[in-house]
Parts: structure tokens; sequence; C-alpha cells
């Protein structure tokens, strides 16, 4: 069944998040790719749909797993509501928004410091858009209010490694980590402290513990905006690491306006805790569309 949920504010461009929902034997499974990704690309969010529909996750290691609030580019006075109301000690802020200026990023970045009192954790995401010195210059000012990390500050690896090396900010690798023999690129090129992993993106589950194994760096599980569906993975995911140092990008439900549960998923107390929701057939049917170009994608994505 594919569904169409709108999203309360822009993000990553999108003002709604589409997809397919998939049922197996071990429940349900989200198919959710962004709407630029071609075949080969969603065969890969395609398998963690399978993985989660038709054999389940393994067993966790702990039944809570803290969360970041995610600020998207909005208005200064906006973010520290956003982590006001969020409960989470640690907020993660986009930064390097197209269209808005550096003045903005540091009025939203000291909000949410602001918002989060001196023992919150604070990290930024830029997604890869500053330049290598522009990422130096930038963090070192951010950096005023206490970073965390900084999050794909920019697009390559060699800029990430560059930018590393030149600034006392720990550097995570987001968009760098696609593919399953991409930690291995980051690890080689000393380009990041912290491994930023999307269980749709790297196939699953499964795929994913041992893509962050052959890494070597402590990971961060995040979300790409799921319904509670696609987030229960992530989060079956962020249960089952080894081990996990940091709060985890699982916090998204509340930027969209709607769930296909009547349990969703979202953080109390600043935490996820580690469940699956059960679906419900009264709130999917509120976001149910007919989408013949969904059912292609997914047969395109099988292929
Ligand atoms: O990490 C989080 O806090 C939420 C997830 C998130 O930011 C995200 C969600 C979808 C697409 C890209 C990104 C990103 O990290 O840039
Ligand atoms: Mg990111």
């Amino acid at each position: 069944m594919v569904f169409r949920i709108p999203m309360r504010t822009r993000f990553r461009g999108q003002t709604a998040r589409e997809g397919v929902l998939l049922r197996g034997p071990a429940g349900w499974g989200e198919f959710s790719p962004f709407p630029e990704y071609g075949p080969r690309e969603c065969a890969r969010w395609l398998a963690c749909a399978r993985e989660a529909a038709f054999e389940g996750w393994p067993a966790p290691v702990r039944d809570t797993v803290p969360v970041n609030a995610t600020v998207p580019a909005v208005p200064a006075e906006r973010a520290f509501e956003l982590v006001r109301s969020s409960g989470c000690a640690t907020a993660k802020v986009k930064v390097a928004e197209p269209g808005q200026t550096f003045a903005d990023d540091l009025a939203r970045v000291e909000a949410v410091r602001d918002a989060l009192g001196p023992a919150g954790r604070l990290r930024v995401d830029a997604n890869g858009a500053w330049s290598a010195d522009e990422a130096v210059r930038r963090l070192k000012e951010l950096d005023r209010f206490g970073l965390e990390y900084a999050e794909q500050p920019c697009a390559t690896l060699e800029e990430l490694a560059r930018v590393r090396r030149a600034c006392d900010v720990p550097i995570a690798a987001d968009e760098s980590i696609r593919r399953a023999e991409d930690p291995l690129r980051v690890r080689a090129a000393e380009a990041a402290d912290v491994a930023v992993v999307k269980v749709q993106p790297l196939g699953g589950v499964r795929q994913a513990l041992r893509v962050v194994e052959a890494c070597g760096l402590p990971a961060v599980v995040s979300s790409a905006v799921e319904t509670s569906v696609g987030l229960a993975a992530g989060l079956a995911l962020a249960a089952a690491l080894p081990e996990l140092p940091y709060a985890c990008g699982l916090g998204t439900m509340t930027l969209l306006s709607g769930d296909v549960t009547a349990d969703p998923l979202v953080p109390e107390g600043g935490a996820l805790r580690v469940r699956r929701p059960e679906v419900d057939e009264h709130a999917l049917s509120e976001f149910a569309i007919e989408s013949p170009r969904w059912l292609g994608r997914m047969q395109e994505a099988s292929r």
C-alpha cells in the first residue's frame, strides 16, 4: 500500500514523504527512497523493507535508545521551541541551507544552545554544502556554542579529512556513507570520527551492522524521515549495535504530520523505547494514495 504524509516543515527540499508499506510474516516494512534515487540505489532500500517483512531483526542488546531533536532550517525562535518541547538532551541543527545566510545559522545554533542549557549536546549538519576553507572558518565560529560534532560539513572525503585536520570539532560522515563499501573509504581517508548510518540506504539491519563493524567508527543511527514502520528498522539497528556512545537521529516522527500507527515512535524523555508499533488500518487509510508510479519503482528495484 502506498502512502503520502505531509511534512510539518520543509526538509531536504521536500514537503511530504511518500513510500510503500509491505506486510509479511515478520511484520510491516517500509520502502521510501527519495524521489531522485534510481533503481540501483532503490534496490537496497527495498532489501531493508523485505528484511523487516520477511525475516525480522537480530535481538536487541538495550531497551531504550537516546535520540537527538532534529532542527530543520527554521527561524531561531522556532528552533528554541522545538528543542524545548522535544525533551531531548541532544539536538542536531541544520545549517548552510540554500537561500539562508551564515547569520541565520549562528542565530539558530545560539537559540538551540540556550534551549539545551550548557550540559546539552549540540551537533550541526551542513549536508555537504561548504567548501573545506568555509567549513573550517564556520565551524571555528559555531564552536563558541560548543559542538559535539559536525555532520558532513563538505561533500568529498578529501575535504572532510582536511577539515578534520584543521579544526578541533569532530567530524561525522553521513552522505559519504551510503553503500556497504563506503565506510572503508571513510576510514582509509581518515575523513571522520563518527559514522552516520541509515538502514534503508544500507540495505537493512543486518547489512548495516556489518557496515558499522567494518568501519570501526562509533555509529549514530539516523532516519530518512520515515513513518514509525521505517523508524522501527532504524531503532532495531540502534538496539542491536554492540556500542552506542551517541544519541541517534531517530526522533523524526514529529517532522511528519501523521503516522500509520496509533502508537507512534516518538521519544519519551529524550529516548525511544525499543519496540515495533502495530500498524493501524484506520490511520493507514488516512494517508493511502493510488500510485502506479510507486509500484513501478518497487518493481524496478527488484530486478
Ligand atoms: O539525523 C537526524 O536527526 C534526522 C535525520 C536527518 O537529518 C536526515 C533525514 C533525511 C535525509 C537526510 C538527513 C540528514 O541527516 O541530512
Ligand atoms: Mg546528515
